[in-house]
């Protein structure tokens, strides 16, 4: 399996947003340190789930990035996308890597060293940690773990842990330093004035 990328766009599909704009802006600097995470609204049908991850996929594979689909897992098969990610109100991990088979990319989230432990030897291949710092962008959120909390699961496992919640180009040096292997922004880059200027500075503060 290669390497996992770093950095990890995750698709605003929120009214106003455009995630395909972002995502040409990122790819080119960020290539194959680049995953881009399908994330759809709830309401979205899984036709459109399915359009958009289709249009990831194709633009991710010319640069080496990796497209993977969240919680729907019939789009990411139905894609061809690398695999997906899955959390406490999707399918279990065991069942999401049945699912996806042996070689796909499945990540979990995982918000402290329990969890974690049992996400890896359910089958999990990287854990979303989080929320590292408050964010508007997710609602129901339990308070932010800090780099303290991303410390306490990236020593209780030996996966890729993508700090996620708040992230921005400022706060990946302690989350780095606390063990995060990378990182997962929404917001960061689909608020961003400029998205390529964001993404250089997000790629640059990953390879301290
Ligand atoms: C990298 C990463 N980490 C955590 C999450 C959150 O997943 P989940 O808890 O299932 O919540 P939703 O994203 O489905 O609302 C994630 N998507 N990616
Ligand atoms: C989708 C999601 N899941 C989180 C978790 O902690 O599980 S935080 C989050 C939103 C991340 O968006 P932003 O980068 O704009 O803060
Ligand atoms: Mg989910």
């Amino acid at each position: 399996m290669p390497s996992l990328g770093r950095l990890h766009l995750i698709t605003d599909t929120r009214p106003g947003r455009d995630p395909l704009a972002v995502l040409r802006a990122a790819l080119p600097l960020a290539r194959a340190e680049l995953v881009v995470q399908v994330r759809v609204t709830d309401d979205a049908t899984d036709r459109e789930a399915y359009e958009l991850a289709r249009e990831v996929v194709a633009r991710c594979r010319p640069y080496g990035a990796t497209c993977l689909v969240n919680d729907r897992l019939h789009v990411a098969l139905a894609v061809a996308a690398a695999g997906g990610h899955v959390g406490a109100d999707d399918l279990p991990v065991p069942a999401a890597r049945r699912v996806l088979g042996p070689t796909a990319v499945l990540g979990a989230t995982a918000r402290e060293p329990g969890t974690a432990v049992a996400a890896v030897a359910a089958g999990a291949s990287y854990l979303g940690v989080g929320p590292c710092h408050a964010t508007d962008t997710k609602s129901g959120l339990p308070d932010p773990i800090g780099p303290a909390g991303v410390r306490a699961v990236a020593a209780a496992v030996p996966v890729p842990v993508i700090a996620i919640g708040g992230v921005t180009a400022a706060s990946v040096p302690a989350l780095r330093a606390a063990g995060a292997y990378g990182v997962a922004v929404v917001g960061a880059l689909s608020g961003a004035a400029d998205p390529a200027a964001t993404t250089a500075a997000l790629l640059r503060a990953l390879a301290c």
